[in-house]
């Protein structure tokens, strides 16, 4: 697949744009024009720099409203077009989108149009170039791509074929199969998109995503368009409007991602295949100064003891039996305490570390001492390491044993689930991130009304369902006022949350409060029994209960940093969910009582 970006989907400069997308690896760019006026560089030199960069200008965009039913227009609309033509030659490129008109005066007669569309070929076949004509959704007579190339058919040039794009077909329902049918395909633009219920022009201007971020059958459009014998450029299109103010370099690496995953989608095989990760080795959490006894504290109040000590030092590893594991990092240069690594369990972990290169999500490599285990590390895009451990060798024996056990049987079975805050314009970025290069599935947005704004959560999950990752972002007032919401943690699993808390408190561990107007309304919305709720009240635990009878109860400690505090949980008759009907109440309780 030869890959290719529009310049409107990254931030910056037109050399900025070209810059990272060479950077990323792509083949070519499409010009947005307006990125093109707005540049000091003539398209000559434009051409020159995409040369030196090794991108080819796969086409010129966009020229709008082609067609009109007032002849003095058509006249002055061929004059712009023999402009813009000669243009595209000096880029060295020989295509440029034509978009359906969408202007009061757009001819509503397909012959007329076609013949309209067929003089406009002619004038730039003058200069080599053809053209690509694109049913934009909001046309005003032309909106769906059938439409589109039924007229380009009608005005049968050969300089004037059609160009698909995945999020004007996808966006109206229409059936992309049939894309396989076109015998004059230009060019394909792709672009992901959640699926909102909106306008269709806004969602296009400032919702669209790359693929495999939103809600789109992508690789089935992309079959179709393989069917068609299309073997040009596959063109991400993304306008939106955080990819547009965020780093292009690391956009761009965003977008190589998804457009490699949605090769290996459309014919699978095109990436190493990999298993996706199965169960947690370790969860690590980064602490220094203050902030280190606060984690020991609490660590030690859930029951975990400090089992090892790393063979060279500043790292803690604390358990409670096998399948918690816990690693204390001291040699963190902030002191806020925060999860910094996951280590999760992965069969074949250089398969992994293999498919996440391609996936250009570069595998670090840690310093190794002697006797330690080599163990492949990935930095997630919001700085987090994700370090896939294998059988052997056990990544356990870099830890000196303290020769401490557990005191009885330990509360806790299992991780459960983390959560991970991210920046505001990250959270698309991160996810992709899960998705492709773990292949995990993504869950539903959920958003959540806290006191300093919108929390927004996804939850994504392993295909065996062992490995559970939540991202959650934030409003940006919050963060601007100086008070991030609480949204980093780890949720422990237990088989008795009631026996746990107990424990939790009488080891001087601190629950953090429920108001006693969130146990009011468990009773009346789930009906439960007045000693269940009592009991639940003097926990201060958290109740949910899914459609199927499902239920989840649970507790969060006071946090020991905004970024760091532990959930304690059990999930009763299949229960799937996170408790998000209760997440208002936790941020506004966690305000309450802030990290210490
Ligand atoms: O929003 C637009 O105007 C616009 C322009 C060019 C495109 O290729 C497109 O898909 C949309
Ligand atoms: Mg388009």
């Amino acid at each position: 697949m030869r890959t290719s970006i529009a310049t409107v989907s990254l931030a910056g400069t037109l050399p900025e744009k070209l810059r990272a997308a060479a950077a990323a690896g792509f083949d070519a760019v499409e010009v947005f024009e307006p990125d093109l006026l707005a540049c000091p560089l003539r398209p000559a030199q434009v051409r020159a720099l995409a040369e030196d960069l090794g991108l080819g200008i796969a086409l010129f965009q966009p020229f709008r409203d082609p067609d009109d039913v007032d002849a003095a227009v058509v006249a002055r609309t061929r004059e712009r077009l023999r402009r813009k033509a000669a243009l595209t030659a000096e880029l060295g490129c020989d295509l440029v989108l034509v978009c359906s008109a969408v202007h009061a005066g757009a001819v509503r007669d397909d012959d007329e149009l076609a013949a309209q569309l067929a003089a406009l070929a002619d004038v730039a076949a003058g200069h080599g170039v053809r053209l690509a004509y694109e049913a934009l959704a909001w046309g005003a007579h032309v909106a769906d791509y059938r439409h589109g190339a039924r007229v380009v058919a009608l005005a049968d040039h050969p300089g004037l074929g059609t160009c698909v794009d995945s999020f004007h077909v996808l966006s109206r329902g229409d059936d992309p199969d049939a894309i396989a049918t076109l015998d004059k395909l230009f060019f394909c633009q792709v672009a992901d998109a959640p699926l909102l219920g909106m306008d269709v022009l806004p969602w296009s201007r400032h919702h669209r995503l790359f693929p495999g971020q939103g809600g789109f059958d992508l690789a089935r459009f992309q079959r179709a368009v393989t069917a068609a014998g299309y073997d040009g450029p596959v063109s991400l299109e993304v306008f939106n409007d955080l990819y547009r103010q965020s780093d292009p370099r690391r956009a761009a690496v965003d977008a190589m991602r998804s457009l490699r995953h949605l090769a290996d989608l459309t014919v699978p095989g095109t990436l190493p295949a990999a298993p996706a990760p199965a169960g947690w080795a370790f969860v690590e959490v980064a602490a220094s100064g203050p902030g280190a006894p606060a984690v020991a504290d609490l660590l030690g109040a859930l029951g975990l003891v400090r089992t090892g000590t790393h063979r060279r030092g500043d790292v803690d590893l604390w358990s409670a039996g096998e399948d918690v594991q816990v690693v204390v990092n001291h040699r963190a240069t902030s002191e806020r305490a925060r999860l910094s690594s996951l280590g999760l369990r992965a069969p074949r972990p250089h398969l992994l570390a293999e498919r996440a290169r391609e996936l250009l999500a570069p595998v670090v490599h840690r310093p190794v001492g002697p006797g330690e285990a080599e163990i492949p590390s990935l930095v997630a895009p919001d700085g987090t390491w994700v370090q896939f451990c294998g059988p052997a060798p056990d990544w356990r024996d870099d830890f000196v044993p303290t020769g401490l056990g557990p005191a009885g049987e330990p509360s806790l079975l299992a991780v459960d689930h983390v959560a991970l805050p991210q920046p505001f314009a990250g959270f698309d970025s991160a996810g992709l991130f899960l998705t492709t290069v773990l292949g995990m599935e993504p869950g539903e947005l959920v958003e959540v009304g806290a006191p300093d704004g919108l929390l927004r959560s996804r939850a994504y999950r392993s295909g065996d369902d062992t490995v559970r990752i939540a991202l959650n972002v934030g409003p940006t007032s919050a963060t601007l006022r100086g008070r991030p919401l609480a949204a980093g943690h780890v949720a422990f699993a237990t088989d008795d949350v009631f026996a746990t808390a107990r424990r939790f408190a009488a080891a001087g561990g601190h629950v953090l409060a429920v108001p006693a107007n969130y146990h009011d309304d468990l009773a009346a919305r789930f009906g439960l029994e007045e000693a269940f709720c009592d009991a639940l009240r003097e926990h201060g635990l958290f109740y949910d209960r899914d459609d199927s009878g499902g239920e989840l109860l649970h507790f969060f400690t006071r946090a020991v940093s905004r970024e760091f505090f532990v959930e304690v949980l059990q999930r009763r008759g299949g229960y799937r969910g996170f408790g998000s009907a209760g997440t208002a109440v936790r941020l506004a309780a966690q305000r309450e009582h802030p990290a210490g």
